[in-house]
């Protein structure tokens, strides 16, 4: 006997966050090792222009043995610093392969057991992990490259003169000072134009799933007139951003003119008291030195900013596995048994002590009006809706999803032979394949290759009924000893619906089925009970409806 379990509250465990411990995590250590060595030896590049440059004031022309040496020197330099560089890459390039397969299959792991739509997963695994790739970890990269950077030049800077080093650095950073100081009012304007465009994209996306109505109501021109009216201002809070960082450039070239020339002059005027011990050499490998420091802020910070505005994309939620209610009390009867079952979507409470217990192979219609609750109703069943009280049993436990097959109108059909779409790709014989086809009526329908017909775009090229019966056909094949039909017949005629019913109510297992329309004769030649769902909870029909 299955054991009946309760669903932790704790929220902790709902969710995903990319982050820094979640790279640590995924990569293994001797790549991340690997990735610092190289990031530390690519780091010279920097100090490599500046000190070359100031080195060649130092060489001696007259002396071809130096000059060359030096050259011999100077290249080897840049050999090694660039060969880091380029392995640094790649091994960063491995990483986000890794990292990228870990993100794809965490966004579908998480999506499959909960109902989220296809386009979200869809959109999930390419243009969201599109942009966590690249906004993120890409940019944590670079951040620990640039980081590696800045370090090795400062302390560069720092040990060819210290004094006149520190001023250097501290004037370079006069030029951070805009953007420092822009970023909040620029966070503004983007989150502006980010919210217009979300919005000019929802009702484009509106405008074109409802092409059929706008042309048939002849109200395109008011449709194109709100669409014109959102691009209008989608592009003005484009441009309005666009002029901000323009602005926010020409502060940051003012400053730049102070961050060049002021180093350059305090260089000069120090070099005049000997004591200092400053050369034109010490103050050229300063100036590009520090120059890239500066640089390298820069671009620490607008890869911080980057990686910030990921922060809303980067937390996957993991779906709520609906709650079970612990409930120890015994329950001896076989078949299907719902006890006071409630169930809520949201502060109104759709099914309210509803109780029902069907034995084995006994079979029940559910009627009732339009949004009473009939499709809650098997989803609650199925477990697919958390309950809010009460349980449903089959066969003395709390129902699991491996007890039952559950058809809905939107059959489930995928690209691939009828085969794979009835043994998804378990092992089943063609035997027992052809028997399950022949038994739905299939077999005859299809002729004898049915197995290898192709289904394709989703089950275009099948019927709805033949549809539905392959649902049956695949849970037949697995035993399944509880059906639970959602409207199955509803786009059926009248003559198909019941040969699905009569191939159905013959079945040697439980049946729950909800249907607006039945045949009352049918109903009664194979003992349907007949129930009603309302208000007042699900109670058999005696009149025929
Ligand atoms: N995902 C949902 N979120 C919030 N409310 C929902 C959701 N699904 C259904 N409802 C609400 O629950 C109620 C019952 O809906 P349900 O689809 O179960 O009715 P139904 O009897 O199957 O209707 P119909 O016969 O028209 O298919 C309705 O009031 C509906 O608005």
């Amino acid at each position: 006997m299955k054991l009946t379990y309760e669903l932790k509250d704790s929220n902790t465990d709902h969710q995903v966050k990319i982050n820094l411990k979640w790279i640590l995590e995924t990569l293994p250590t001797p790549l991340i090792v690997a990735i610092i060595i190289l990031g530390i030896t690519s780091s010279f590049e920097a100090i490599l222009n500046g000190y070359i440059m100031g080195q060649i004031i130092k060489v001696n022309l007259s002396d071809l043995g130096s000059v060359t040496r030096f050259i011999l020197q100077a290249f080897i330099a840049y050999l090694i610093t660039y060969l880091s560089a380029y392995s640094f890459l790649m091994l960063k390039n491995q990483a986000i392969k890794i990292l990228n397969v870990k993100l794809k299959q965490t966004f579908f792991k998480n999506a499959f057991n909960g109902d989220q739509d296809e386009s979200d997963i869809t959109n999930s695994i390419t243009t969201i992990s599109k942009q966590i790739e690249q906004s993120y970890f890409n940019s944590i990269f670079m951040l620990i490259q640039t980081g590696l950077t800045i370090i090795s030049t400062t302390i560069f800077i720092l040990g060819t003169h210290f004094l006149l080093g520190s001023i250097y650095i501290v004037l370079s950073f006069l030029s951070l000072i805009p953007s420092y100081l822009g970023r909040k009012k620029l966070d503004v304007k983007v989150k502006e134009w980010s919210t217009s465009n979300s919005e000019l994209l929802n009702n484009t996306s509106d405008t074109f799933r409802g092409r059929t109505e706008i042309r048939n109501f002849d109200v395109k021109s008011l449709f194109f007139s709100k669409i014109n009216r959102l691009l209008n201002k989608e592009e003005l809070n484009y441009r309005n951003l666009s002029n901000y960082q323009t602005t926010l450039m020409l502060y940051a070239w003012g400053f730049a003119i102070l961050t060049y020339l002021g180093p350059i002059a305090i260089g000069l005027y120090l070099a005049q008291f000997s004591s200092l011990g400053i050369t034109t050499s010490i103050i050229v490998s300063l100036i590009l030195t520090a120059d890239s420091v500066v640089g390298n802020m820069r671009s620490l910070t607008s890869l911080q900013n980057a990686v910030a505005g990921t922060n809303g994309i980067r937390t996957i939620a993991k779906s709520q596995q609906p709650k079970i209610i612990k409930d120890h009390s015994e329950n001896s009867t076989a078949g299907l048994v719902i006890k006071n079952l409630q169930v809520n979507r949201g502060p109104k409470v759709i099914l309210d002590n509803i109780n029902l217990t069907l034995t084995e192979q006994e079979k029940a219609l559910i009627t009732g009006p339009s949004g009473v609750g009939k499709s809650t109703l098997l989803s609650a069943i199925s477990g697919q809706v958390n309950k809010a009280n009460g349980n449903v049993y089959f066969n003395q436990s709390i129902v699991d999803n491996s007890d039952y097959v559950y058809i809905s109108q939107d059959i489930w059909l995928f690209d691939g032979t009828l085969r794979d779409n009835l043994t998804l790709f378990e092992n089943y014989s063609d035997e027992v394949l052809t028997e399950v086809i022949q038994k739905v009526g299939l077999l005859e329908e299809l002729g004898d290759h049915a197995l290898d017909m192709e289904i394709k775009n989703k089950g275009e090229n099948v019927s709805g009924g033949q549809a539905q019966r392959i649902a049956i056909a695949r849970g037949l094949l697995r035993d399944k000893k509880l059906f639970i039909l959602d409207e199955i017949t509803s786009s059926l005629d009248v003559k198909n619906a019941k040969k699905i019913h009569d191939l159905i109510y013959q079945l040697p297992v439980t049946v729950i089925e909800s249907a607006h329309n039945y045949d009352d004769e049918q109903l009664e030649q194979y003992a349907i009970k007949k129930l009603v769902l309302s208000s007042n909870g699900l109670n058999p029909v005696t009149t025929s409806a």
